[in-house]
């Protein structure tokens, strides 16, 4: 099988590193979009920017230049950039014939000034808009980059409403450090993937204000609990939200200290602005691109998510750092 990885950040990166390093005959492609960087990475045969200390295994081949000469060679292609790219790459890879999976996991942004209503579209509704005709798919669950790349123990969901799609994902990347499960609910593995990025600048805040460990619970639990809502809201079937693309990354993303969502939550807590977060990652952070594109679709179902709300208001700075946790426990009483 010859794979082609678009996008040669931390994750793009860290995929194609342990798809290459597979003993079976397979050829693997990592395509950057930035020429001095692809020519660094096949000098040094490591990705020093993004993942430092670990080297290429000898057959990840790395590429610049004409990308749609990769993707005609390719028998199947995987999107590593971040979600604000996405809608660009898939218009591009339209006509394609062989599948397309996209790694992001984040919901389109809409601007803090944009018209009350505005709405931005999940990985797979924009796929449905730009390339309909595409065999299309999601890769995503619990899955740091830098443990990737190191072929630390992991398992992915692949998920696609054409079984052969998500067949072939498996084929491509299940191995001796990395499981990987078929699911059909593509609405419910993006949801989770989405918004526990949103969750974990929440958790994130939680624990750089030392509010302590009930709390940091607290937020998980009623964390998924407005993910599945809004999940099962657009279609999702609940028990997704109990597996990896939920619960699963909730939990590593919330809690793990390489994630960069709750690093923009830590960092908001010690004072810093959401710009020098931001800036201070040198990597996307998803959830503070698609935390109010998540409120606008809860608020147009009439889904209540009083934690995504209160992060929407802090970064929008509506609500300040000391505020968010009291806005949060005042609400009403009410049952589990
Ligand atoms: N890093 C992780 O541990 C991890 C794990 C799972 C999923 N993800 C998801 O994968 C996506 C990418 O994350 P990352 O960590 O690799 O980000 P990153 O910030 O490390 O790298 C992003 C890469 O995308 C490239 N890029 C940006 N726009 C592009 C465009 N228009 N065309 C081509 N390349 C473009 C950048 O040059 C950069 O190389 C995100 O949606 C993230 O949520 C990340
Ligand atoms: O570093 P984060 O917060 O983007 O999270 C990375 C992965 O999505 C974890 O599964």
């Amino acid at each position: 099988m010859k794979i082609l990885v678009i996008g040669a950040g931390a994750w793009g990166s860290a995929l194609a590193m342990s798809a290459a390093a597979r003993p079976d005959k397979r050829t693997v492609t990592l395509w950057a979009r930035d020429a001095a960087q692809a020519q660094a990475m096949q000098t040094e045969r490591a990705n020093t920017r993004y993942l430092k200390g670990v080297q290429f295994p000898p057959a990840l081949a790395v590429v610049h230049g004409d990308v749609m000469e990769q993707v005609r060679g390719a028998d199947l292609v995987v999107l590593g950039t971040p979600m604000a790219a996405l809608r660009e790459w898939l218009g591009k890879l339209k006509s394609c014939s062989v599948p397309v999976v996209w790694l992001c996991k984040g919901f389109e942004a809409v601007a803090a000034d944009a018209e009350a209503g505005s709405m931005g579209l999940m990985a797979h509704e924009v796929c449905q808009q730009v390339a309909p005709q595409l065999r299309c798919g999601v890769l995503s669950g619990p899955s740091f980059a830098a443990e990737v790349a190191r072929n630390q123990p992991t398992a992915l969901v692949a998920a696609s409403a054409h079984a052969d799609v998500s067949e072939m994902l498996v084929t491509a990347f299940h191995g001796d450090a990395m499981r990987v499960y078929a699911n059909t609910d593509i609405v419910g593995v993006e949801v989770g993937g989405a918004v526990k990025n949103v969750l974990a600048i929440a958790t994130g805040l939680c624990d750089g204000l030392q509010l302590g460990l009930n709390a940091r619970a607290a937020l998980v639990t009623r964390g998924l609990a407005e993910m599945t809502r809004l999940g099962v809201a657009l279609g999702a079937r609940t028990e997704t939200f109990m597996g990896l693309s939920g619960l699963g990354d909730l939990v590593l993303t919330a809690t793990g200290d390489l994630s960069r969502n709750r690093k923009v939550g830590l960092l908001l807590a010690e004072g810093k602005t959401l710009e020098q977060a931001v800036a201070s990652l040198g990597h996307v952070a998803e959830g503070v691109y698609s935390a109010r594109t998540v409120l606008a679709r809860a608020l147009h179902l009439g889904v209540e998510m009083p934690i995504t709300e209160t992060v929407v208001a802090l970064l929008d700075g509506k609500l300040p750092v000391s505020e968010a946790v009291q806005y949060l426990m005042a609400r009403d009483a009410r049952g589990e």
